[in-house]
């Protein structure tokens, strides 16, 4: 079993955020800015669909991967730490995605 987690991706894109554009891809982003990155994350999620409705595990797999380092890459740039989004995942928790789903439809 792994112990890599989405902590460890967040600091290893914090660090390589601040290399030379040149000799980091992370960097390249970072400094191509949100509008790119953002497409990229859009990008790698069509392939993950594209994986997931092909029924192509081992494809899922490595795009999943790819689709999570470009989240971190665009939340670095806007400056939310994973945290944020953890602790709204923990707010929800006790919760069910249909009745939460009701809560936000109107009458
Ligand atoms: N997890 C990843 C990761 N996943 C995907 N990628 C890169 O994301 C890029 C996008 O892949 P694509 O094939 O879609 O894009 P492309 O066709 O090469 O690029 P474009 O033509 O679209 O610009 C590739 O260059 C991948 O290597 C990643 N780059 C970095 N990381 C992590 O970040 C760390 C630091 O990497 P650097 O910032 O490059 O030092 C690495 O050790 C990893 O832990």
């Amino acid at each position: 079993m792994s112990t890599f987690t989405l902590s460890d991706l967040e600091r290893i894109v914090a660090t390589r955020a601040k290399a030379a554009p040149e000799e980091s891809w992370t960097a390249k982003l970072v400094a191509a800015g949100q509008d790119k990155a953002a497409k990229k994350l859009g990008e790698e999620a069509i392939e993950a669909v594209m994986a997931a409705v092909k029924n192509d595990r081992a494809n899922l797999i490595y795009e999943s991967a790819d689709l999570l380092y470009h989240l971190m890459v665009v939340l670095k740039i806007a400056d939310i730490p994973l945290e944020a989004v953890m602790e709204e995942l923990q707010r929800r928790t006790g919760q069910s995605g249909l009745s939460e789903k009701a809560s936000r439809q109107g009458p």
